[in-house]
């Protein structure tokens, strides 16, 4: 990456830390492109949104940065680092994690067991061998620290499939951010919710990425301008624009972009 000049003349700024790069990324489905020579760059301890209409193929390139499709071309870097067609397990121990836009929680398991679950599973362990594990004293202490963090101690013991909707989706977020990744994917993480939901899964996502990075699809645009220090837009498979929440809802080209999206509500972009 070159280093880019200053604004005060003569002096050259050094390029920021990047978390994740996007470069020339592309995917087909069978003949159908996709993703189209998607670029973006998220600053390291940046929270982004990734915004965009339907189909625009925002899952698909969380898919692609958490390897669970492979590119067609272009490259991802994690941290200035290569991580095409690597794993997903290897890109999550490298310090990347995500959820997912369907809750990806064990409905049968307790509130604890999944966080400890998803610990074990960053740390390396299978399944089988967390079965083992009861006594593994960092692990439980780990898991007791995440569950405080996403305010649902008190449920420990129930089954997660109990919980209401909203406190899913916070046990999603403990999920992921349970292993102490530095890079955070969050698919639609308040789809579904109350103004109130919103707002307290807002303090919560913004609480647990403190220093971390943050790249998140979301749809509304008040937990937007809330959480968002930039925002990325994806229109047919490209990213036709990544800026500050006020001068991506005044730039001409999104606003072009999202016409026609009648489905779209009051507050949603
Ligand atoms: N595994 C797949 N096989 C074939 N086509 C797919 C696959 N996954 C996604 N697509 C297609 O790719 C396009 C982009 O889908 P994607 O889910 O990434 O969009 P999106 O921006 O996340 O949409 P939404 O906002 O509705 O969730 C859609 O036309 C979808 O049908």
């Amino acid at each position: 990456m070159s280093a880019h000049i200053s604004a005060t003349e003569g002096s050259v700024l050094p390029p920021p830390n990047l978390a994740i790069e996007l470069i020339n990324v592309r995917k087909n489905f069978g003949k159908t492109e996709i993703i189209r020579g998607a670029n973006l760059h998220i600053t390291q301890g940046q929270r982004h949104a990734l915004i965009g209409p339907n189909g625009a193929g925002k899952s698909t390139l969380f898919n692609l940065i958490s390897g669970r499709f492979p590119l067609d071309s272009g490259d991802i870097l994690l941290n200035g680092t290569s991580i095409a067609g690597s794993k997903p397990h290897q890109i999550n121990r490298r310090g990347l994690s995500r959820s997912f836009q369907i809750t990806n929680i064990f409905h049968r398991l307790s509130v604890f067991e999944n966080v400890r679950c998803a610990l074990l599973w960053s740390l390396g362990y299978g399944y089988s061998f967390w079965h083992r594990l009861n006594g593994l004293k960092d692990v439980n202490e780990r898991a007791e620290k995440v569950l405080e963090e996403i305010g649902l101690q008190a449920r420990r013991n129930i089954e997660a499939g109990l919980l209401s909707y909203a406190e899913q989706r916070a046990l999603e977020i403990g999920i992921t951010i349970a292993g102490g990744a530095e890079v955070i994917l969050l698919d639609e993480p308040t789809a579904g919710m109350s103004r109130s939901e919103a707002e307290a899964a807002v303090e919560l996502i913004r609480k647990v990425t403190i220093g971390k990075t943050l790249l998140m699809v979301e749809h509304d645009m008040n937990v937007i301008f809330d959480l968002a220090d930039r925002v990325a837009v994806l229109v047919y498979g490209e990213i036709i624009a990544c800026d500050t929440p006020d001068a991506i809802r005044s730039n001409q080209q999104v606003q072009q972009a999202y016409l026609g999206s009648a489905a779209q509500s009051e507050n949603s972009v």
